[in-house]
């Protein structure tokens, strides 16, 4: 099955993170593949989604613990000296970072290049809990924020979330599991405004619908040279 990007790509091939300076390439861990702690209807999910990519319609997301290592070239960056030292520290993508299987954000995404969409397979665990048994509100938020997050980085390059609305229509049950469907609806200059819709598996249940747009950031300055400006 094709990845997007490509393993191996600088997008996904780092740099040893020592004290000790090396120049070994390692391949960060892919958290985004299977583990013990899906359930069946997630594992349903993913293989069908692994078919839908054979024919190249749709490509697995590798998901990493660090944003650094999702820019796409990267390398090319780092030459440039336009990443910084703060975006190279040892920092966790906010729902990669707890270690234990299935207690946090157990996810997985797909993109739809020619339709600009991002499908994520979400399975939230017990740590998310909001009122018993369900969901927190925020991370739910936070779920959609990366699936629209990620649809409008492969789609239109770097961006920052401007504005995001979320309207919550039924709890989401931990352990269950829920897709999270989003798609660019329009690209003005440097605005990408997006639409996401958050169903259970069989589509019966509308548990969040939301919109948002994000805004691309300049691609001759570093994040931390346009965060350092304001
Ligand atoms: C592959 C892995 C990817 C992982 C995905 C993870 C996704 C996670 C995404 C996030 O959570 S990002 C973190 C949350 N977001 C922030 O902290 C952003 C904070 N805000 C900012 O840094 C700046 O406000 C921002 C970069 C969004 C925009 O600042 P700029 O100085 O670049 O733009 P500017 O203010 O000049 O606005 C550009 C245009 O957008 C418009 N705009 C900006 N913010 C807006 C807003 N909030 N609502 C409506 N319009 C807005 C603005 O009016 C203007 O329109 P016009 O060109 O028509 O004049």
């Amino acid at each position: 099955v094709e990845e997007f990007p490509p393993s191996g790509s600088n997008g996904v091939t780092l740099r040893c993170r020592s004290r000790v300076k090396s120049s070994c390439p390692i391949q960060s861990k892919d958290y985004a593949l299977p583990n013990s702690s899906w359930s069946q209807g997630m594992m349903d999910l993913y293989s069908r989604f692994l078919e839908m990519c054979k024919d190249g319609t749709w490509k697995r997301i590798p998901s990493y613990s660090n944003s650094v290592d999702h820019i796409p070239g990267k390398a090319f960056w780092e030459s440039l000296k336009l990443m910084s030292e703060k975006e190279r520290k040892d920092t966790r993508l906010f729902p990669r970072n707890m270690d234990t299987e299935g207690v946090g954000f157990e996810y997985a995404m797909f993109l739809n290049p020619s339709e600009k969409r991002m499908v994520c397979l979400f399975q939230p665990g017990p740590y998310l809990e909001g009122p018993s048994g369900f969901a927190h509100g925020g991370s739910t938020a936070t779920i959609i924020d990366s699936t629209i997050g990620s649809c409008a980085t492969f789609v239109a390059g770097r961006v920052m979330t401007a504005n995001l609305s979320i309207n919550y229509r039924n709890p989401i049950p931990l352990g269950s599991v829920v897709l999270v469907d989003s798609k660019v609806d329009q690209v003005e200059g440097r605005k990408v405004f997006l639409s996401c819709h958050v169903r259970s598996i069989d589509g019966q249940t509308l548990h969040a619908e939301a919109t948002a747009l994000f805004i691309r950031l300049d691609s001759t300055k570093s994040l931390q040279q346009q965060m350092s400006c304001q």
